[in-house]
């Protein structure tokens, strides 16, 4: 594919943007359009049989206050089919190896493919062959209503309540933040710990609060090689057999969820007790793979095949639905059109739900390691910007930190708003629902109308000199996620979809592979060299004088 610079909508862009973007004011827009906002929402329904609702949900995706017009929309269309989105996209889902650093299919997809579309890899029928997505979810289920049960027992024929789960990056972010999402569904005397730093405290925390009888450690790693992940699980492995004065039986207290059987048994894991899956999941995909454990464990294999379909209806959507009306594609186009014409390097995301906390972790890894890339498919660096900053934090609290910059800082912060209609919680009649709305739609309104000088002094008892730091310029964009009822595990799946397909939009308009990540390799290379020399005498060797000035401080402060 080319460069996206060298394609004819992209110029036509500039100057698109050069004429109407730089001048469209929102407030003015919706004035003279009082259509504008049937004109720019986009909606999924979920059908009733997965979704929270009983008549099924609608997630409605409003567009409209972003800094567009049908014109530019039908440009930024025109962008994605020069770019060969379609194409990529039915690649992906036709299992070619799309990831051509690493000669890999992106195939996650099946891994939610509940309705069992054929799906194959290299020939093969990924979903139906021995070890393929049916039998590991048929391995998932029946261990998870074992462990629920109670009839999977510890090694003193316990119950096991306390489940530890040692993985880190996509081994971790997903399975928390699904988790989290989900506890309204979650298993009220399962205890979970999630066990990913490799700084000590972190497992230490987790094993002095657990009991060796009753506890479940799930060594969750594709590779089974990353260093964190080895580590800590080691370190849990020593725990529960000094606990257990040897007596301890890992078959009933350790599994794995890999790729690398090979490594799982030489850890000591049987292969029986290991859930596998294939290369062609990506890291940051893998919360819907044998990954996500820990989320069938706490809310049961129901919930998670519902987390499953409603994956797979927004997949249904990404794949069938014209590029203009293509949600996900309207959301990528959209940080396009916000990195590469208007200059954003940002992409705030922020939920209006206490049970999101961590989605916006997850999605800074799904964004930043996907499409935090310079080099293009030919080889040669972009001339454009690519992947945003992604960050968040839930709302209201993050209204009470950051939103200062965002209101009237000098940076354009394109935004995302994420709302349930209904609280799986509405305490003290809904109030604390209705506040949090009227929270969600004011901050929206606000950051598009601002306020002006005028405004300012007719509030009245303004001094003269307080109305500039009084003034709001507007005209900030946001992009409004409205689920039509309870977020439960359909609406989260189909919710986690749209990132993951607004994320695949914008590395193919931008041409770079948005499945590897070479980026993570330098600095675990050189951690490796110097550990081994904060064991050796001196201060290291070939290090520049801070690396080598601080390693010889810490050994020294430290007593190494
Ligand atoms: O599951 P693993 O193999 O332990 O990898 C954990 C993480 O390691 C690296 O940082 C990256 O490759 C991530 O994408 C990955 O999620």
């Amino acid at each position: 594919m080319a460069p996206a610079n060298s394609l004819s909508a992209w110029s036509d862009l500039q100057a698109h943007h050069e004429s109407v973007g730089k001048t469209i004011v929102l407030k003015d827009a919706f004035k003279s359009d009082p259509k504008r906002f049937d004109k720019f929402t986009r909606k999924v329904t979920l059908p009733a049989d997965i979704s929270s609702g009983s008549n099924g949900t609608d997630i409605i995706f409003d567009f409209s206050k972003n800094l567009i017009t049908e014109e530019t929309l039908d440009k930024l269309v025109k962008l994605a089919e020069e770019a060969g989105v379609e194409k990529k996209r039915d690649a992906m889902f036709a299992g070619e190896k799309i990831n051509f650093t690493e000669g890999r299919a992106v195939y996650h997809p099946a891994l939610r493919n509940v309705t069992n579309q054929p799906m194959k890899v290299d020939g093969v029928d990924v979903m139906n062959t021995k070890g393929g997505v049916n039998e590991v979810l048929e391995h998932m289920r029946v261990f998870s209503e074992q462990v629920r049960s109670g009839e999977w027992k510890g090694y003193t024929g316990k119950k096991l309540t306390t489940i530890i789960n040692i993985g880190i990056g996509g081994s971790d972010l997903g399975p928390v933040m699904v988790t989290e999402a989900l506890k309204h569904y979650g298993a009220k005397d399962l205890t979970l710990h999630f066990v990913s730093n490799i700084d000590g405290t972190h497992i230490a925390e987790a094993l002095a609060d657990s009991d060796p009888e009753t506890t479940l450690f799930l060594i969750a790693s594709k590779t089974f090689t990353t260093a964190e992940t080895t580590t800590n699980a080691n370190t849990a492995k020593t725990w529960f057999l000094e606990k257990t004065g040897g007596k301890g039986d890992i078959a009933k207290h350790f599994v794995a969820l890999s790729t690398n059987e090979s490594e799982v048994t030489k850890f000591g894991i049987d292969p029986a007790n290991m859930f596998g899956f294939e290369s062609w999941v990506g890291g940051r995909y893998s919360v819907w793979s044998a990954i996500g454990l820990s989320v069938v464990l706490y809310v049961g294999f129901d919930n998670f095949h519902k987390f499953l379909a409603g994956a797979h209806a927004m997949d249904q959507h990404f794949q069938k639905a014209p590029l203009k009306e293509n949600i996900p594609v309207i959301g990528g186009l959209l940080s396009v059109w916000y990195s590469n014409f208007y200059g954003a390097q940002t992409h705030l995301v922020a939920p209006f739900d206490q049970y999101l906390h961590r989605f916006p972790a997850y999605l800074q890894q799904l964004s930043m390691e996907s499409n935090g890339k310079t080099i293009t498919s030919d080889g040669t660096p972009a001339k454009y910007t690519t992947g945003p900053v992604v960050f968040g934090e839930p709302c209201t609290n993050a209204q009470h930190s950051f939103f200062q910059l965002v209101h009237q800082g000098t940076k354009l912060i394109p935004s995302d708003f994420i709302l349930a209609a209904k609280s799986h919680n509405p305490v003290s009649n809904n109030l604390h629902q209705k506040m949090l709305a009227s929270n969600y739609l004011a901050q929206a309104e606000a950051l598009m109308v601002g306020k002006t000088a005028e405004e300012v002094r007719a509030e009245g008892n303004v001094p003269e000199e307080l109305v500039p730091h009084k003034v709001f310029m507007g005209n900030r964009p946001t992009t409004s996620i409205l689920v039509g009822g309870l977020i439960g595990p359909a609406e989260l799946g189909a919710l986690i979809v749209y990132y993951e397909h607004l994320t695949f939009t914008e590395g193919a308009v931008w041409d770079i592979n948005s499945f590897d990540q070479w980026g993570v390799e330098l600095g675990k290379v050189l951690a490796k060299k110097i550990l081994k020399e904060i064991d050796e005498e001196g201060a290291g060797s070939g290090h520049d004088s801070s690396t080598g000035g601080l390693l010889g401080a810490f050994k020294a402060y430290g007593g190494f």
